[in-house]
């Protein structure tokens, strides 16, 4: 197959997030995350440090949960039918979400909880 060119992949790439954006309930969820973080950032006058620890860890999360679908829509097409084999592939993907998402809320534990007690004192 001919490659296209580089404007034309960039381009297909961004296909693939406004797809993901439309039609993943979790991507949406992950976002709002996102949003919330960026508040906060502002919010608190988080360093710049914690911002890239913050900014970090969301799109850890966007990322794992893209490529969750990814794993989870080559399955559906290549067995729709019930298959245990596919059940692990799925529980993996969707792990590794979770290991994601876990580690990040540490992170945001960590960065927040002295800005939080500030506030609460
Ligand atoms: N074809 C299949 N064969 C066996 N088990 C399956 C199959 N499809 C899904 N499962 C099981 O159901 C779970 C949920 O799969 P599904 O494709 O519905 O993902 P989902 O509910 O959209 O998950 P997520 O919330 O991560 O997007 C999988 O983790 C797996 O355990």
């Amino acid at each position: 197959m001919k490659k296209p060119p580089f404007h034309k992949s960039v381009l297909f790439t961004f296909r693939g997030i406004i797809w993901i954006l439309r039609n993943e309930r979790n991507f949406q969820f992950h976002i709002l995350g996102l949003i919330i973080n960026l508040f906060l950032i502002v919010f608190f006058e988080l360093s710049n440090i914690e911002t890239a620890m913050i900014i970090l860890c969301c799109f850890f999360v966007l990322v794992t949960e893209a490529l969750n679908t990814c794993v989870e829509k080559i399955c559906d097409y290549i067995q729709p039918e019930f298959d245990s084999r596919i059940g692990i592939i799925k529980d993996l993907a969707g792990g590794a979400v979770m290991l994601a998402t876990i580690s990040s809320v540490c992170v945001g534990i960590l960065v927040y909880w002295p800005y939080l007690k500030l506030l609460f004192h």
